[in-house]
């Protein structure tokens, strides 16, 4: 059986804002279905498990409501930070297979990328999608800084997809803040994880420029 575990418990502190950036309209949807439709477009029999922090919950059953959105998945409670979102997440994981865990503001994830991931880590166990450094990035090193090899580095995007008994056996160590993403948690572990292609559109959306991003790629039909 194979889960896509979203999350979006997190407090939206860069974007700032009354309503969280999880449920901001973007086309006239919130970000969250808009993540949603695409795990269910991948595959209609995947187990969807959202993380919402327990103050949201009521808010996201009215939206879901009111947009008529009936696409079937569990609810899970957010944690302090994202490692504890997903901790809390795998609990609702009952059987073995693959679990994809995905950022839910990460809307435009395309479906190649998906099902890539899911592919791979069929065979892998662990893979994560990854984009190229377009451009040149600088290491600071006490007061100056020097240019390093942008070739040598890859930005990290999600689903992260793994072994569904191997990333609940990961998430059992203790938390530290060097855990920013999955991969993290079970390389931790001494496991290698396998990067695929991720695409460029899979933004995170974490500022308000980053809404803007969004509205554009939208109106270009980009997506
Ligand atoms: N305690 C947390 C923190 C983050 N996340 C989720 O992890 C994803 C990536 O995190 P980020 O973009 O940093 O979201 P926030 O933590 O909400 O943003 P900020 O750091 O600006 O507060 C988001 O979908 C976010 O909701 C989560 O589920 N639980
Ligand atoms: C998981 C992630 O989106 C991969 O790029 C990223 O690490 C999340 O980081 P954040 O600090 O929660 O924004």
């Amino acid at each position: 059986m194979n889960y896509a575990l979203i999350v979006a418990g997190g407090k939206g502190l860069r974007m700032g804002g009354e309503l969280p950036k999880q449920f901001l309209s973007i086309g006239g949807k919130p970000v969250l279905m808009r993540t949603l439709e695409a795990f269910y477009a991948y595959n209609p029999e995947i187990h969807i498990i959202l993380v919402l922090p327990r103050s949201q919950q009521y808010y996201w059953a009215q939206l879901c409501e009111e947009h008529c959105f009936s696409l079937p998945h569990m609810v899970a409670d957010g944690g302090e930070t994202r490692f504890h979102s997903v901790k809390n997440g795998l609990a609702y994981v009952t059987t073995p297979g693959l679990v994809g865990v995905h950022d839910g503001v990460r809307p435009f994830v395309s479906q190649e990328v998906i099902a890539r991931c899911y592919e791979l880590a069929a065979e892998k166990k662990a893979v994560i999608p990854v984009v190229d450094v377009v451009e040149t990035v600088r290491h600071l090193e006490g007061e100056g800084s020097v240019t390093v090899g942008r070739d040598e580095y890859k930005l990290v995007q999600t689903p992260q997809v793994f072994d569904a008994d191997l990333l609940k056996q990961a998430y059992e160590q203790p938390y530290t803040s060097f855990f920013t993403d999955d991969a993290s948690v079970v390389e931790a572990m001494g496991v290698p994880v396998y990067l695929a292609a991720g695409n460029r559109e899979n933004i995170k959306i974490t500022t308000p420029f980053d809404l803007k991003i969004a509205a554009a790629l939208l109106d270009s039909c980009l997506i």
